[in-house]
């Protein structure tokens, strides 16, 4: 589903170059539900982002579901991002002017979808995400939990095969982190969605087939939650 070959990422800062991620490669399957784990600053959403085709590696290959991105140009990562993807953020990233209808449908309006079938998608994908009937409500008329589960009814609109998940708890209580837990697991098992997520909560963690740990740039682990070795890298 997913490879990485030796990629970097550069960055030029006015005390020097400066690399947040060091010749990573790895896989991941399809159907696995990875995440990654490290420390603040070790580079775990710059390789979230390499993946979904938000940012470009310096140098290294980077191939999603047989689309090699680093050959795509701009207008073909949008596409790439709008149909193969469903991107999940710490902090909702839903655009607060428009309904919770409204944001749902977003790549489905870009993608020219009729608007009846846009309808009957977004009724389906509410009560996916068990929020029925909250259709015309704004964002900020809603819990953090119920924004999230918001976010990944957007994220699966265009029914992606991979979920990229930074820190999808990371705002919310226990109580609500753990119903977007389930809900994401509940989207790899029985959907068969690939998910890939960094956090930084061991707990969140277990949900995951295995996990890479990442550190200074550059992956020091690969395991299972078992792994005893692995769990005590993860802080
Ligand atoms: N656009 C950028 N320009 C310069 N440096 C950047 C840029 N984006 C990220 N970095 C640097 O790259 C390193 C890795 O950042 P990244 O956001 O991937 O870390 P992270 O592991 O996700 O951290 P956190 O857990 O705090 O979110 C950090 O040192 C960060 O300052």
């Amino acid at each position: 589903m997913i490879s990485v070959s030796n990629v970097s990422k550069m960055y030029t800062l006015e005390s020097g170059d400066f690399f947040a991620l060091k010749d990573t490669t790895m896989q991941v399957r399809k159907g696995e539900f990875v995440a990654i784990m490290g420390p603040s600053g070790s580079g775990k959403s710059t390789l979230l982002q390499l993946l979904g085709g938000l940012d470009q590696p310096t140098t290294g290959n980077i191939i999603v579901d047989g689309i090699d991105l680093t050959k795509l140009n701009e207008k073909e990562r949008t596409l790439f991002r709008r149909t193969k993807v469903g991107f999940v953020f710490q902090n909702y990233q839903l655009l607060p002017m428009m309904t919770v209808g409204e944001n749902i449908a977003l790549s489905l309006t870009a993608n020219n979808t009729p608007k009846n079938e846009i309808k009957t998608i977004v009724q389906k994908l509410l009560s996916e995400v068990n929020l029925q009937g909250k259709e015309s409500v704004f964002p900020s008329q809603l819990s953090g939990g119920q924004q999230q589960r918001v976010a990944i009814a957007r994220a699966l609109a265009m029914k992606p095969s991979l979920i990229l998940a930074d820190e999808p708890t990371g705002n919310l209580d226990q109580k609500n982190g753990e119903d977007i837990l389930k809900l994401l697991s509940r989207l790899n098992k029985e959907e068969k969605i690939t998910v890939v997520m960094v956090t930084h909560d061991q707990q969140a963690a277990q949900v995951a087939d295995r996990i890479i740990v990442v550190r200074d740039g550059m992956i020091v682990e690969e395991g299972g939650y078992r792994n005893e070795k692995v769990a005590n890298r993860m802080a």
